[in-house]
């Protein structure tokens, strides 16, 4: 990812002049900040608020423990920091979809960053394919490097205390519809979220390119630690400006996803974000993708639903929505990657 010229410079990173970030242009207007140690219905009217406004929000006195934070933030940087060569050991492909990776695509634009991914529940269950009528499924696990040498445990352990706080914010995601805290949980009994470590590395040509171009994250939730440099905008309901989430230190970014959109029948709808890149310093985010099993269908939950607000998505299955996606990160594509509207009735 270093490239010192134009002429190495891979056209494949270079966004639309449409989606281009403007760089100057900072749009300042801050995310709720909830503070989860408050009294629990005064957090839901909160939680309420900031889903209908926003589908984005921090949250603090979370209960991940602020040095394990500063921990997997730094066992990050050093297994970035090594040779790629090293990385490629446990490079991702389209067999085992976890490790390492430095060319995905969103929306067929590569983005100017480099992943690893590991999942919450080692192994998971994914559908053998995307082919609506294979009912095989297939199993997927985690590849650790051998360097740095705690990376797996502090990744793992770090996983272990993120899921407690996902579940905590379905809890409360569920008590702000009006449902009760544990609607959900049986959807994520055997689930397939996964945390993504993202290294952005310094970019000559910020104004053309993007670190993840714009996009929606088809969890239920996710969980999202950064660093103090900036770079995450999300794009604002009323009036469709991209705002930029300045960084709360130790505080995580909760958002929306898809998800979530389709059980609440659009009351709740998934944020549109994306990461603009910095052309002095590197950045390091990790999301961790709050997804229900393989086997689950989704679609607009019962309690939700009625004659004046009848279903507005038909119900599909989270496993094949998954591994359709997935497909199209790895390489450019002709067609449009499959989206949740897609399922939409009206
Ligand atoms: O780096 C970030 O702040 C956000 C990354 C993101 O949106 C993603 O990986 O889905
Ligand atoms: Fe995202």
């Amino acid at each position: 990812m270093e490239f010192s010229t134009i002429s190495e410079f891979d056209p494949a990173f270079i966004q639309a002049p449409e989606y281009r970030p403007k760089l100057k242009v900072i749009e300042i207007d801050k995310l709720p900040i909830i503070d989860l140690s408050n009294d629990t219905k005064e957090v839901v009217l909160e939680i309420g608020e900031a889903c209908k406004t926003w589908g984005f929000f921090h949250v603090i006195n979370h209960g991940v423990p602020l040095e394990l934070i500063s921990r997997i933030m730094e066992t990050s940087k050093e297994f970035f920091d090594l040779p790629l060569e090293e990385k490629k050991l446990a490079k991702r492909d389209e067999v085992n979809p976890m490790g390492y990776y430095d060319s995905e695509h969103t929306k067929n634009v590569r983005d100017w960053k480099e992943v690893f991914d590991f999942l919450a529940k080692d192994p998971s269950f994914v559908p053998a394919s995307h082919e609506p009528d294979d009912t095989q499924r297939r199993t997927i696990r985690n590849q650790w490097p051998a360097h740095p040498p705690e990376f797996r445990d502090v990744c793992e352990e770090y996983a272990r205390e993120v899921e407690k706080l996902a579940y905590k914010m379905l809890e409360l995601i569920s008590l702000s519809l009006g449902l009760s805290g544990d609607r959900l949980h049986s959807c994520f009994k055997d689930q397939l979220s996964f945390l993504r470590v993202n290294h952005y590395p310094v970019c000559p040509f910020p104004k053309l390119t993007l670190g993840v171009g714009r996009h929606k994250d088809p969890s239920a939730l996710t969980v999202l630690a950064q660093d103090e440099v900036g770079g995450l905008e999300v794009r604002r309901k009323s009036d469709g400006a991209w705002i930029s989430v300045e960084p709360v230190p130790y505080a995580f970014i909760i958002n929306l996803g898809d998800a979530t959109q389709v059980w609440s029948n659009d009351i709740y709808e998934s944020a549109e974000h994306r990461v603009v890149m910095n052309s002095e310093k590197e950045r390091f985010s990790i999301p961790f993708f709050f997804y229900p099993a393989h086997y689950v269908m989704l679609k607009p939950l019962e309690e939700l639903v009625n004659e004046q607000n009848p279903a507005r998505y038909r119900e599909f299955n989270m496993g094949k929505f998954y591994v359709t996606r997935n497909r199209s990160d790895f390489k450019k594509r002709e067609v449009e990657n499959i989206q949740m509207y897609h399922f939409r009735i009206f």
